[in-house]
C-alpha cells in the first residue's frame, strides 16, 4: 500500500535565497502519529506548509494519497485542503461566531446537511470536553479551551491527516499533555497526525516517531522501541 504522505528529496528555497528545506525524504503511513522537531528556523513550519498546500516545494516531490501536490491548481487545492486538517498555535477562530459555528465551518464548506452538522459538531465538542461551550464566543474561553476549539474545527470533518504547528506553545504543561492525548487518539479514528514542536520533554513522553530537522536537513527519523520490547 502506498504511503499517506511521501516526501522525496524535497527542497524549499525562498526568493531571498534562503534554503529552508534541503533534500528531505520520508514517508508517513496511514495510522501514524509523527513529530517534527528541530531548532527555531530548522524548517518545521515550512515542511507543514508544503503538506497542507499553503506553499510548494522548489525541488523534489510531495505526494499525498498518491497525488503530486505540485500539480494542485485553483480547482483542486480546496479539495486537498479539506483532506488535511490544520491546527495553529494562534488558533485563528472567528471572534464574532459561536464555538459551535466555528467548529461547524468545515462541514458547511464540505456541503453537509444541517442535521448531520449538528450531530458531528456536538459529538466532537463533547469529546474535547467542550460540550457545554457551544454557544460561547471564543473570547469568553480560556487559552486551553480556545486551542481545543481549534482542534475540534480541524478534526470535525475527519480528514485523513491533521497537521499541527506548535499546537501546545501557549499552554501550560497539563493542558499541553491533554491536547497531545487528543491527538494520540486520532489515528485509531482514521486521522494520521503530524505535529511540529520544539517541546522535547513532551515529545519524549509521547514515545512516537520523531523527524529531526537541522538547518533544513532531516538528520534523524527516530522510532522509539515498542513498549515492553527487549
Ligand atoms: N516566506 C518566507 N520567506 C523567506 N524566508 C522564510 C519564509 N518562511 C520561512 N523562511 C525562513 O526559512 C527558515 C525555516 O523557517 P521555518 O518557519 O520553517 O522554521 P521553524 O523550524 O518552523 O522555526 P520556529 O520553530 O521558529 O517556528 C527560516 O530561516 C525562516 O526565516
Amino acid at each position: 500500500m502506498s504511503a499517506l504522505l511521501h516526501f522525496d528529496a524535497v527542497s524549499k528555497r525562498f526568493a531571498a535565497g534562503l534554503q529552508a528545506l534541503s533534500e528531505v525524504s520520508f514517508e508517513v503511513a496511514a495510522g501514524e502519529m509523527v513529530f517534527v522537531t528541530g531548532h527555531s528556523g530548522a524548517g518545521k513550519s515550512t515542511l507543514l506548509r508544503l503538506v497542507n498546500g499553503a506553499d510548494r516545494a522548489s525541488r523534489g516531490t510531495v505526494l499525498f494519497e498518491g497525488r503530486n501536490l505540485a500539480k494542485l491548481g485553483r480547482r483542486t487545492l480546496p479539495a486537498h485542503r479539506r483532506r488535511v486538517g490544520v491546527v495553529f498555535q494562534d488558533h485563528r477562530l472567528l471572534a464574532d461566531r459561536s464555538v459551535f459555528d466555528n467548529v461547524a465551518l468545515p462541514l458547511l464548506i464540505a456541503g453537509y446537511a444541517g442535521a448531520e452538522i449538528g450531530k458531528r459538531v456536538r459529538s466532537v465538542l463533547e469529546r474535547l470536553g467542550l460540550g457545554d461551550r457551544g454557544a460561547a464566543r471564543p473570547a469568553m474561553l480560556s487559552a486551553g479551551e480556545q486551542q481545543r476549539v481549534g482542534i475540534a474545527r480541524a478534526i470535525v470533518a475527519q480528514p485523513p491527516l491533521l497537521v499541527a504547528d506548535e499546537p501546545t506553545g501557549n499552554l501550560d504543561p497539563q493542558l499541553a499533555a491533554d491536547v497531545m492525548q487528543v491527538f494520540a487518539e486520532l489515528p485509531a479514528r482514521g486521522t494520521s497526525v503530524l505535529v511540529a514542536s520544539h517541546d522535547l520533554p513532551l515529545i519524549k513522553r509521547m514515545r512516537r516517531r520523531t523527524l529531526v530537522l537541522d538547518h533544513g536537513r532531516l538528520i534523524d527519523d527516530f522510532r522509539p522501541p515498542a513498549e515492553g520490547g527487549s
